[in-house]
């Protein structure tokens, strides 16, 4: 007999190994998505330099690239990782924060998206954009719902062979053959800067325990979030007191907990 796998059971692996995951990540989300790792279970090294973060992408189980604050030298560093990631048989999550604001965020994902990302994590407007429509977004927020961004993610898992992930109220994860829907969170989520940036990395610790499967990866991650999420915003006042009350539940979430939590249902492609 076999057991399927579970979020809990991904969470407990995750945990087990407890991942070095090297995060390419903006100057905003650096500290607040290293202590959500860390709340989390995984090991996280925030290694961006173009001189050693390619070396370090073979050591690391996984690879995040998120294009948050970009300049050039970022870029070159997050080319190098890629590279070496991809090489090292090691899987990488792109995270492209607002790539549709301006010519140089929209070359930058272009060269990213060719060198192919395991997952693509992003918010509704961001996942719209990436699939050539037209969304809402200006800056780092979502002017979108995931609702509008489904098509969109199915339609680039399947031209990319990528697992896509946008969140939002009720997130989506597509690998162009099979989807599901997250529901759970807070709406004090999008109020705390940096928590999209911050689960990104946390795709990338589940990834790395479970490169073969990364769909599950991704769908574990997200349901992490939902229930931590929707735990923490139970008590908070606002975004301060929810943003340690985050790190709390995240670091207190097991396995039964997450499985018995977790609204996860399966949706058409
Ligand atoms: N209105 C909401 N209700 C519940 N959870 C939300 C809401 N908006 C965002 N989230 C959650 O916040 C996290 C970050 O997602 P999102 O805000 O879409 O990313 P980003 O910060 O990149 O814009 C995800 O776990 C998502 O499910
Ligand atoms: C405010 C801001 N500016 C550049 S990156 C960034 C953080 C964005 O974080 P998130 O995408 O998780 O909302
Ligand atoms: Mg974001």
């Amino acid at each position: 007999m076999t057991t399927a796998k579970t979020p809990g059971t991904a969470l407990q692996a995750m945990r087990d190994a407890a991942p070095l995951v090297q995060c390419i990540t903006n100057y905003v989300a650096m500290n607040i998505a290293a202590n959500v790792m860390l709340a989390a279970g995984a090991s996280p090294a925030m290694v961006h330099t173009e001189e050693e973060a390619g070396e370090f992408a073979a050591i690391a189980g996984a690879l995040t690239v998120n294009i948050g604050t970009l300049s050039p030298d970022f870029l070159n560093g997050m080319r190098v990782s890629a590279r070496a990631a991809a090489e090292a048989g090691r899987p990488w999550v792109l995270d492209p924060v607002a790539h549709y604001a301006t010519a140089f965020r929209r070359d930058a994902v272009a060269e990213l998206m060719a060198l192919r990302p395991t997952i693509i994590r992003g918010n509704a407007s961001e996942i719209i954009a990436l699939a050539g429509g037209q969304s809402a977004g200006r800056g780092v927020d979502s002017g979108d719902v995931v609702e509008r961004a489904e098509g969109a993610a199915v339609m680039l898992a399947r031209r990319h062979g990528a697992v896509v992930a946008a969140t939002g109220a009720i997130d989506f994860v597509t690998d162009g053959t099979q989807a599901v829907r997250i529901e759970g969170g807070s709406p004090l989520m999008p109020q705390v800067t940096a928590l999209g940036c911050s689960l990104t990395c946390l795709v990338g610790a589940f990834a790395a325990v479970e490169p073969e499967a990364p769909f599950a990866a991704a769908v574990a991650a997200l349901a992490c979030f939902a229930v931590a999420g929707e735990r923490a915003g139970r008590d908070a006042a606002g975004p301060g007191s929810f943003g340690w009350r985050f790190l709390d539940a995240l670091s207190v979430l097991d396995a039964h907990g997450l499985d018995a939590e977790a609204r996860i249902t399966i949706a058409a492609v």
